[in-house]
């Protein structure tokens, strides 16, 4: 098949609708959107976003709220991530699935991990009780406290399983550079959705101490051996509050519009993308989107993406912010440990006894 026209086959997620992971349901259109249907993401400038000009961080912060009520998604430019950092966090993640072999990676098997940190491999097979295929590798770095310049006490959420230095060595060190950046950066992005949400900019620090922070490496192979199946993720939501997700240059990743319109949101050099989780959906009483999306293989060729989430700490409770309710929006969703809804998700999407 041309690559170019390659349909989307991978999984079962082209019904009429889409469950989100809080309750909702989305519409997937089956026409094309009709002209002027609004199709683009946004991409944001951060240059100012530390500007000492509180009208000029103002000036961002609403372009994120619009952002965040209207789409769910949106670029970043001028985020502060150093290049040579990103490069060397996507040479690791390459390393990682090519030059271990699988038995050194099984070695790190999430199974075996209590917080859902270690690897996940391809399934080639239905595992037992579950919905869905795996057609994608993937491996997960918890929060650790050396590589969060805001961290303010010494304590882990779990340790993580690292591959051992002499199997791989400097990758700790090189992940940990760009896990310190993007730690800093969600920072900054707190911030900035605490002043479009009209709280104070320092609201959401208090419940950051040691959050519930996931670097993941995905690596979508153009081919998986022995099976018909496509690379690629199936639909889904973001259980955390935000992600920031850095891609390579391969076109996969598409979003479910408002209106039930599948939208590409293709590489950019020079920026990343961040979408907003459910955890934030239920913190912001639905008013911010934490939009379903998916990724496939429609290029043909393998692709790698380094999606970093960001939750609260594991025992903040979200509460419905005090901005986000009125009489006429009443508050939907009861207050819960960020941990307790994120463990249920993980527990849902990684059962110990078959990863899905
Ligand atoms: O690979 C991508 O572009 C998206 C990955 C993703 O959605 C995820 O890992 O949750
Ligand atoms: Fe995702």
């Amino acid at each position: 098949m041309d690559t170019a026209t390659k349909q989307y086959t991978g999984m079962n997620d082209h019904g009429d609708h889409i469950d989100t992971g809080i309750g909702g349901k989305r519409l997937v259109s089956s026409h094309t959107p009709p002209p002027g249907t609004f199709t683009d993401i946004p991409i944001i400038d951060l240059s100012d976003a530390a500007s000492p000009a509180l009208e000029s961080r103002r000036e961002i912060a609403k372009a994120i709220h619009h952002a965040c009520v209207n789409v769910g998604f949106f670029y970043i430019k001028n985020h502060g991530v150093p290049r040579d950092i990103i490069e060397g966090c996507h040479k690791e993640a390459h390393r990682f699935f090519h030059e271990l072999s699988l038995e050194d990676k099984m070695e790190l098997d999430m199974k075996k991990n209590k917080e859902f940190y270690g690897y996940a491999p391809i399934q080639t097979q239905m595992p037992p009780g579950a919905s869905k295929k795996r057609v994608f590798e993937s491996v997960n770095f918890g929060y650790e406290p050396t590589m969060d310049l805001g961290a303010t006490g010494t304590e882990d959420n779990g340790p993580s399983f690292w591959p051992p230095e002499d199997k791989l060595p400097g990758f700790k060190h090189n992940i940990g550079l760009y896990y310190s950046e993007v730690m800093a950066l969600s920072r900054r992005l707190l911030h900035l959705f605490a002043l479009g949400l009209d709280l104070e900019e320092e609201y959401f620090d208090q419940f950051c101490k040691k959050p519930g922070v996931l670097l993941k490496l995905n690596h979508y192979p153009a081919a998986i051996p022995e099976s018909q199946d496509t690379a690629g993720i199936h639909a889904h939501s973001d259980f955390e509050g935000f992600t920031i997700l850095c891609q390579d240059e391969v076109k996969s990743l598409e979003v479910l519009s408002k209106d039930g319109h599948w939208i590409p949101v293709d590489p950019i050099p020079g920026t990343f993308v961040v979408n907003i989780g459910d955890a934030m959906s239920m913190w912001t009483n639905d008013l911010f989107l934490s939009t379903i999306h998916r990724a496939y293989n429609k290029e043909g060729k393998a692709r790698y993406s380094i999606p970093f989430f960001f939750g609260a700490d594991y025992d903040a409770v979200m509460e419905t912010l005090p901005s986000c309710v009125s009489e006429d929006r009443p508050a939907k969703y009861k207050p819960i440990t960020a941990g307790e809804h994120v463990k249920m998700k993980l527990n849902k999407t990684y059962p110990k006894t078959a990863q899905v």
